[in-house]
Parts: structure tokens; sequence; C-alpha cells
């Protein structure tokens, strides 16, 4: 087996729970999107996400209430849009700054982290949230601010996170051979396309999930099962 020499890690499922995601963020941002986007209108960033929405879904002349209506959906949807993603992470801001939750991570992630970072190890995130909202996630996170452990963020900027070209942009742009870098995601379509691209690949199957019974990619319940 090559050396790893960064690990680059999926969030929901894999460095946290998706109840803490659909239950928690989805419906926070569901909720108070509709008075963000009248309070804010006015900035340039907010109408350029807004068109991008509309661009995305082919919507030549969209009122306002029809975005926020196609938004919503999108949400309900878990549709994993760039411009969803970047005005839900301005929402979770307000959220995460108020106090009223703190993102998830399960039990054994953090002290996990900081050991591979003692061996060495580069760590970064390629999440579907924006890089924005990850870097609050693991700012605000249960286990305190893990932002420090952490080399660089990507999102669907990069690319989407099922297409082997956009793991190839990720290794040029930490400077790695792909061989050299673990791929850590709790679905498989991701873990295929990071294999394609050439990185080794680690499937997190978290409890109370079945282990398949004969799974494409290596299959671990936790980080502490995992020897890079
Ligand atoms: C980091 S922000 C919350 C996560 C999110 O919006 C999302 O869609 C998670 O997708 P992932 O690629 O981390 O599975
Ligand atoms: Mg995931």
């Amino acid at each position: 087996m090559t050396t790893i020499r960064a690990i680059v890690t999926d969030i929901e499922g894999t460095t946290s729970s998706i109840s803490f995601v659909k239950d928690v963020l989805f419906p926070y941002a569901r909720k108070r999107l509709p008075a963000f986007i009248e309070t804010h209108i006015d900035k340039p960033e907010i109408q350029h996400w807004l068109h991008e929405a509309a661009k995305e879904e082919g919507l030549v002349e969209a009122s306002r209430q029809d975005i926020i209506d196609l938004l919503q959906r999108w949400i309900d949807e878990d549709r994993k849009s760039t411009a969803l993603k970047a005005l839900q992470g301005m929402i979770w801001q307000e959220g995460y700054e108020a106090g009223d939750y703190r993102a998830h991570v399960y039990p054994e992630v953090a002290a996990r982290l900081q050991a591979w970072r003692g061996e060495g190890l580069h760590l970064y995130v390629y999440s579907s949230g924006s890089v924005p909202a990850q870097k609050l996630f693991f700012k605000y996170s249960e286990a305190g601010d893990l932002t420090p452990l952490f080399a660089g963020y990507f999102d669907t900027e990069t690319g989407p996170k099922r297409d082997q070209a956009s793991y190839t942009r990720m290794a040029e742009a930490v400077g790695e051979q792909p061989a050299h870098l673990l791929f850590l995601s709790d679905i498989v379509e991701e873990l295929d396309a990071a294999r394609a691209a050439g990185y080794q690949t680690a499937w997190l199957i978290r409890p109370p999930l079945a282990l398949p019974t004969e799974p494409r990619h290596p299959t671990y319940t936790d980080f502490n099962a995992i020897a890079p």
C-alpha cells in the first residue's frame, strides 16, 4: 500500500451524523430563509446566489418569492446546489454565533484527527456544504474548535462529489499525487469517483447501518479503525 500523506474527509455521515444536518441545520435554514433574503437582499453576494439558483433551474423571469420557494424545495430534496449551500451557510452562521446549536462530531473524531496530525498527515475537508459553512461547522463543533487541524477545505466549487475530475483537481490543489491521498466518505459513489482518480478510500459505515456483504471499498465503523 502506498504511503498516505494526507486525508480528505467528507462531513455528513463521516465525521458527523446525518441527523444533525437533516434534523437541525436544514430546518433552521428553511425556516429563516425568507426573512434572511428580505433582510440582506441589497447585498451583491445574496443577489449573485439568487441569480445562480434561478439560472440552475432555468428560470428566466422569477420573482423573489419564486426563488425562495425553489430554495426551500431544494432543502427538502437535499439538493447539493452550490448556490443553496452558500446561502445556507450564511444563515447557519447566525445560529452558531447565537449558540442555537453546535455541530455534531462522532466521539472519536476529534482525538483521531489530532493523532493523525501528530503523525504528520495533512487533513482536508471535502463536503457539499460551502467552505464558509465547513469552517463554521468545525469551529463550533461539540468537541470544540477543530479548525486548526485542517490545512484546507473544498466544496462543490471544486466540482460535484461524484465526479472523478473533482478529486483530480483537489490532488493538484494540495500538491500530492492521488495515490498518497486517503478519502473518507459514507457515500459509495463518492468513493468510486475518488478511486477512479487514484485515491485510496475508506468507507465509513456508522452503526446501526449494516456492513455490505461484498463492499467495493474498505469499510470502517469509526475513525479509530482506520490505520493510514
Ligand atoms: C458543512 S455544512 C453541512 C453539510 C451540508 O450542507 C451537506 O450537504 C453535507 O454534505 P456532505 O458532502 O458533507 O455529505
Ligand atoms: Mg457524506
